[in-house]
């Protein structure tokens, strides 16, 4: 495997292009995209609906495959890693979070968190055991650790589902919309948990969304329109966001 230790980033892509379909049919959902994920930054990926964001952070987190271009995840380049290399580099090396918190309703609090854990074949290291306990406290899920999701709020799902994806300690979390299912408190709630994660303890985060707020939380905010990035930008606030994303809207118009 081709490796660049010194690499800064966490991800990167390069001339990535992604279709779907043939012929007359044919969707470009990626023309060219050049990006490359600092590491520790908590990033957002925003644009308008269909401009490309989950298509490009699933190729990103080696879930989905590039038509064209090339992808790396920390050194690896994994453009032509088969699905059984790209499933153990995942579990290994990323951490995720969605919209529909994907927790296991069989399993209860802990069970979850643990579940990478147990995907992997091994139990944690006393560090790790540690640094679970601090999540738990940090995240309020001290006293919900016996309880199974249908016994959870929406915020404590996702906060169960953050403390799943931080747990091994990522490479890079990839978050898609990951407040879109909460009310606006819990949301923001749950992106000062993620801000802190970045901040505190260097963790790499990615974060697709649509919704201005949620991105002025991140160091960074990159913009896609039409598969392409259209502006990179370091941290707004909800109204330069909004701005930006209307003068998008515009251009496209006129
Ligand atoms: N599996 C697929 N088959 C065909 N077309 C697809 C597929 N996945 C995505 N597309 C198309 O690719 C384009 C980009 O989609 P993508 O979901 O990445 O956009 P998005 O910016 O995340 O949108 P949204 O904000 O609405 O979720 C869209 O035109 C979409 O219809």
């Amino acid at each position: 495997m081709p490796t660049n230790l010194a690499s800064p980033h966490v991800a990167r892509v390069s001339g990535l292009t992604r279709s779907y379909g043939a012929g007359a049919s044919q969707v470009t959902a990626l023309a060219g995209v050049d990006l490359a994920l600092n590491r520790g930054d908590f990033t957002a990926i925003m644009g308008p609906s269909g401009s490309g964001k989950s298509t490009l952070m699933h190729i990103m987190a080696g879930l989905d495959a590039a038509t064209d271009g090339r992808v790396w995840l920390g050194e690896y380049d994994i453009t032509n890693f088969d699905d059984a290399d790209l499933t153990l580099l995942r579990r290994r090396r990323v951490g995720f979070v969605f919209q529909s918190f994907n927790l296991l309703p069989t399993l209860d609090v802990r069970g979850n968190v643990l579940l990478p854990f147990e995907l992997d074949g091994r139990k944690p290291t006393e560090s790790e055991r540690q640094w679970i306990d601090t999540l738990f406290d940090s995240l309020g899920l001290r006293d919900r650790l016996t309880h199974r999701p249908h016994e959870l709020s929406g915020g404590q799902q996702q906060r169960v589902a953050i403390a799943r994806a931080l747990a091994t300690r990522p490479e890079v979390v990839f978050a898609d919309e990951p407040t879109g299912n909460l009310d606006s408190r819990t949301g923001r709630e749950v992106l000062r948990l993620l801000a802190d994660a970045a901040a505190t303890h260097g963790q790499s985060i990615a974060m697709v969304t649509h919704d201005p707020v949620a991105a002025s939380f991140a160091d960074r905010v990159v913009f896609l329109a039409d598969g392409k990035v259209v502006r990179d930008e370091p941290r707004r606030t909800p109204e330069q966001l909004s701005a930006i994303m209307l003068a998008m809207e515009t251009e496209a118009a006129a």
